[in-house]
């Protein structure tokens, strides 16, 4: 699939772990509801591993490419073949952008960046879209390091005038605005729609 970045104008991130419903249906209304990328973050405490990961993995997949939006897997690079993904995201911790690039040159490659040091990174170079955050407080994110604040988007706007950024954590329809107003092409969220008890408005909303 071709990159554009307004793909990452409202961009959901989600996995099982994260859901009071069915996640398949959850993926369909948010899909129906106007969202613009899906990634794949099976992850933390409640999450399926295996067989279990790979099914779950398929049908987010064929919901996705109904709706001809991208589907991106985080972590999971011995994914990326098994469920014909679209892209990858890629945190500090996995693995580099440019062995990635060498191995699938089509392939969206996303990178989180959350302070200066990783936004100097040569990684980033390889990568199609930056992560950039968390911008405020989340709870979803066991590990997640301190929220950065909307500033954070405006350097990194400044460091990289020409490279989609797409604002995550903490962010919900109403500050939404105020991410986009820094630089951002987007936002990405897990919590505020997972937990929303009107897909449809929120979306509408973001
Ligand atoms: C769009 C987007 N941005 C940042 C992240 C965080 O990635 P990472 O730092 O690798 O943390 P985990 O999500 O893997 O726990 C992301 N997933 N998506
Ligand atoms: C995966 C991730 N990376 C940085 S913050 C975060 C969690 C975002 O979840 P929420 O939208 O519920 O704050
Ligand atoms: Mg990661």
């Amino acid at each position: 699939m071709i990159f554009d970045r307004k793909q990452l104008r409202k961009y959901f991130v989600m996995g099982s772990q994260n859901c009071v419903r069915a996640p398949g249906m959850l993926l369909e209304e948010a899909a129906r509801s106007g969202i613009t990328a899906f990634q794949f973050r099976e992850k933390g405490p409640g999450s399926v591993f295996g067989g279990d990961k790979i099914r779950l993995g398929k049908r987010f997949r064929d919901i996705c490419k109904r709706y001809n939006i991208p589907f991106i897997i985080n972590d999971d690079i011995e994914l990326i073949d098994f469920l014909e993904a679209d892209g990858i995201h890629l945190g500090q911790q996995d693995a580099k952008a440019d062995e990635i690039r060498a191995k699938y040159p089509d392939l969206i490659i996303g990178l989180s960046v959350s302070n200066m040091e990783e936004a100097k990174s040569p990684q980033i170079e390889y990568a199609d879209y930056l992560g950039a955050g968390p911008v405020f407080w989340t709870a979803t994110k066991v590990d997640a390091k301190q929220a950065t604040g909307v500033e954070w988007i405006e350097q990194l706007r400044v460091l990289y005038p020409d490279k989609p950024i797409v604002g995550i954590g903490g962010i919900k329809p109403e500050n939404a605005q105020s991410v986009l107003e820094a630089g951002a092409d987007g936002v990405a969220i897990i919590s505020a729609i997972t937990r929303s008890k009107n897909v449809q408005e929120t979306i509408d909303q973001l």
